[in-house]
């Protein structure tokens, strides 16, 4: 139904959003991306192919001239949910986040792309299966794979030059590198690391409001130090830092864990960079066993106790009763996805803790005895980032543009009313949400200089103001947002007077 009518499908999943984006999304997607090559029917979304770097350009070329598209969506496939490397078929992810893109962000679907960068894949299944599409050989890294990179990117951004960039779900080897060169470069982001950063630290600011504790007493444990581990890591430093804190103390409060235990300072030949800015004293931690999510537990006695793992189980019921038995609400967040992976369910959470645990979830879950449970999914985030970076046409998302999404998404926390009404604003309403995200992304753009909006003409003819105001510049980006209706057919001549949007 996407592919023949887009009205009919944006209006149909916007109606019923509950029921449908399990489907179209996490977790479902999921399964589409890891059975890709055998349901292939029709291609969809832009292929990029390691072999042949020169023809980026041509391919890119047939989705339009520099004024058409306003937002790309791109991976490699290497780290997709927490299924891993799914080659080729992870285009599909591109293709699920774009499409949240326009039903939650408003985008017009003409002008998002979703690309797929195919430069092969280590998943032994798909090498040895006669039926998978991608280039079987194994993932090529190093300057080959940088030099494909930047190909991409110099493309890109010379042909269309207004357009955000999304890099979602690459592995945790290209991830941040990726990131940390090319946000220099252009108006990106990466969805794992900083959407999800900014949606759990949005998360936990509503949960410390609710419970009437401040930021900077919180002890975190940080289960999965991968890409969303850290992205959520730098988030919280982020915000202790605005509150007053020094990065170095901040970071003290963070506690890190991966398939090896708890990073301390004396694994930095096997740690990441970024790892190793959250590593523990190996000093201070001898004699304790640190593979051992409780022991860990029983020594720091965390306020906050993050999963980003993709280890199903792995809170135990041990672990939360350990998380209780030091904090009378415990703040919990089993977030690795697909809902199988989950490293526990809300009801076993909220059970141990006697209702007393504060929980949010990567996927969707039902209600407990009355207690919503939030979706913890980035989905709350890069629609409202991604709309305000492409309104105000930003030339860079910063660090500071992230934290004002936090700081809007948090204050419309249904929870702070009632703590069962769930930490984050019902799915019902999230094109709402993320209408006020992209207003708060704004207007910290305009304030830093970094929107260029007001100074380039408007595709529909004339400058543009943006009010200064957050309810007025609220109805400004709800008037720019692509609605599901149909719109009335008439002669082409006349089409400039029915525009009732800039695009
Ligand atoms: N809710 C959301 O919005 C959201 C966003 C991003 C990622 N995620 C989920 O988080 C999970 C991780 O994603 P990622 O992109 O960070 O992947 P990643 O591969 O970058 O990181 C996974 C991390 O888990 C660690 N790990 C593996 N086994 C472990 C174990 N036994 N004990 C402790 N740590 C272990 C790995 O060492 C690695 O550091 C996935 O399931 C993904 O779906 C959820
Ligand atoms: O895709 C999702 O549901 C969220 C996130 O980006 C993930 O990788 O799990
Ligand atoms: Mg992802």
């Amino acid at each position: 139904m996407r592919q023949q009518n887009k009205v009919l499908f944006y209006e149909l999943v916007r109606r019923h959003i509950r029921e449908l984006l399990p489907i179209i999304y996490t977790p479902t997607e999921g399964d589409a991306i890891a059975a890709y090559s055998h349901r292939f029917r029709k291609p969809e979304g832009c292929f990029l192919d390691i072999t042949d770097p020169d023809s980026i350009d041509e391919r890119l070329s047939k989705f339009g001239e520099a004024k058409d598209i306003d937002y790309v969506v791109v991976s490699d496939g290497e780290g997709i949910l927490g299924i891993g490397d799914q080659g080729m078929g992870g285009i599909r992810i591109s293709i699920a986040k774009a499409a949240l893109m326009t039903l939650c962000g408003g985008l017009h679907p003409g002008r998002v792309i979703a690309v797929g960068l195919d430069t092969g894949t280590n998943n032994k299944n798909l090498l040895n299966d006669p039926l998978y599409m991608g280039n079987k050989f194994p993932r090529v890294r190093g300057e080959e794979y940088d030099i494909f990179m930047e190909k991409f990117i110099t493309s890109l951004t010379k042909r269309f030059p207004h357009a955000v960039l999304h890099f979602e779900d690459f592995g945790v080897i290209n991830g941040r590198p990726v990131l940390e060169k090319y946000r220099k470069v252009l108006p990106c982001f990466n969805d794992d690391i900083q959407g999800t950063g900014a949606v759990v630290m949005a998360s936990m600011t509503a949960a410390l409001k609710i419970t009437k504790r401040e930021l900077l007493d919180s002890q975190v444990v940080i289960y999965g130090a991968g890409s969303a581990g850290l992205g959520i890591a730098d988030q919280i430093v982020n915000h202790m830092v605005t509150k007053g804190a020094t990065k170095e103390e901040a970071r003290a409060k963070i506690h890190c864990m991966d398939r090896r235990g708890l990073i301390l300072d004396d694994m930095h030949d096997k740690s990441t960079p970024a790892q190793q800015s959250y590593a523990d004293s190996a000093a201070e931690w001898e004699g304790i066993d640190t593979r051992s999510l409780v022991d860990v537990i029983e020594k720091v006695k965390p306020t906050v106790l993050v999963g980003c793992s993709t280890q199903a189980g792995a809170f135990t019921e041990e672990v939360i009763k350990t998380m209780y038995k030091h904090n009378p609400r415990p703040i919990i967040f089993p977030l690795s996805n697909p809902t199988r992976l989950h490293e526990c369910v809300p009801e076993d959470a909220l059970k141990w803790t006697d209702f007393n645990a504060l929980v949010a979830t990567g996927s969707p879950f039902k209600p407990v005895e009355g207690h919503v449970i939030s979706e913890n999914n980035n989905c709350f985030t890069f629609p409202g980032i991604g709309l305000g970076a492409v309104l105000s046409r930003a030339t860079v998302i910063s660090d500071t543009m992230i934290s004002a999404a936090v700081d809007q998404l948090a204050a419309g926390s249904p929870g702070i009313a009632d703590y069962k009404k769930g930490l984050l604003a019902p799915l019902e309403v999230i094109d709402e949400t993320s209408a006020q995200v992209a207003t708060a992304v704004i207007l910290q753009a305009l304030k830093e200089g970094v929107a260029k909006v007001e100074e380039e003409e408007s595709p529909a003819g004339g400058k543009v103001s943006v009010p200064r105001d957050f309810d007025g510049c609220m109805k400004w980006v709800k008037e720019q947002m692509w609605k599901p209706v149909y719109r009335p057919m008439i002669k082409v001549e006349h089409v400039d007077s029915i525009h009732t949007h800039q695009y």
